[in-house]
């Protein structure tokens, strides 16, 4: 007898509202564990909101969304999801370290006294060592370079054991190394069986990088292979015209994005097992 297989995450007719501004408009995806789906779409097409409401950090007006059979809420206090959120939600002069970030990774599992057992500091050490930054690990969070900074959220995730993970623009002001490197992680972790979604606007890279890409503006207009995406005429669907150069960081530069997450992640509405506030204009720092 075969068993359906319960897609790793589920989002189903999302709508997200900040008051007047449709951010996600009845969005529709699903992914398995082991693969590895590139996000892109023009600067406000909704990609950061997306992943605020897989974290249940914004509240959706309407629809469902479910990680590995569980709620939001749920997913993100059991650990279940992981999240590398974009630079500007970050507060990098907060005084942590390397490690301290990469050990936030466990509070789902060190219970309420946050203490670290000898498995805590194994999985953060060795989570340190997955991405390259066990030599840095001392080091305060904020004197990191670019890459280095979302090599220690990668890092997060991977000691907190996320069967899902989103990142929000991974590759934002990372050099040319990192971005490998945080490549080659991806597909490792989904090899592992992770299911991952991650928000590009690197089009070059889309293709090493994913197994199946989405074409988001605030609806899912295609999801199919990266190939299938990266065809002009489907670019054209969400860009009007396709970007010439490969890059969607030009796009539209004025809107920055910003988001909120967890620990030092700024402005954090919610707690992992409260419901999120009703989205109001400008509720997060812009
Ligand atoms: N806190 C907020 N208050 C009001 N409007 C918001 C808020 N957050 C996002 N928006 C708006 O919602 C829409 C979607 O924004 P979102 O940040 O999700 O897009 P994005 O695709 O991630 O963009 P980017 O590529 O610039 O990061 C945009 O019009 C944006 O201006």
């Amino acid at each position: 007898m075969t068993r359906a297989r319960v897609p790793a995450v589920r989002v189903d007719d999302v709508t997200v509202r900040y008051g007047e501004v449709l951010a996600l408009e009845g969005a529709t995806l699903s992914l398995e564990a082991g693969r590895v789906c590139g996000i892109i779409g023009m600067n406000g097409a909704g990609k950061s909101t997306l992943f605020k409401a897989m974290m249940g950090i914004v509240r959706p007006d309407r629809g469902r969304i479910a990680l590995e059979g569980l709620s939001t809420a749920r997913a993100r206090k059991s650990g279940t999801v992981g999240y590398v959120p974009q630079n500007e939600a970050v507060d990098w002069a907060f005084p942590v370290s390397v490690r301290d970030v990469v050990t936030m990774g466990r509070y789902g599992r060190m219970g309420p006294t946050r203490r670290p057992r000898r498995a805590d500091r194994a999985a953060v050490a060795e989570a340190l060592d997955r991405v390259g930054l066990i030599d840095l690990a001392e080091r305060q969070i904020g004197r990191l370079s670019g890459g280095q900074r979302k090599r220690a959220f990668v890092a997060r995730a991977i000691a907190q054991g996320a069967g899902v993970m989103l990142l929000d623009e991974p590759f934002a002001g990372v050099d040319r190394r990192s971005e490998q490197t945080i490549t080659r992680l991806l597909r490792e972790l989904a090899a592992d069986g992770a299911a991952i979604l991650v928000s590009t606007h690197d089009l070059h890279a889309l293709p090493q990088l994913a197994d199946e890409a989405i074409l988001l503006n605030r609806r899912v207009l295609l999801h199919d292979t990266p190939e299938a995406v990266l065809r002009p005429e489907n670019l054209a669907l969400a860009f009007g015209t396709p970007p010439g150069d490969g890059d969607l960081a030009d796009a539209d530069p004025s809107d920055a994005g910003a988001g909120t997450g967890a620990d030092l992640v700024r402005t954090d509405p919610a707690g992992a097992d409260a419901d999120p506030e009703p989205n109001t204009p400008g509720q997060e720092q812009r």
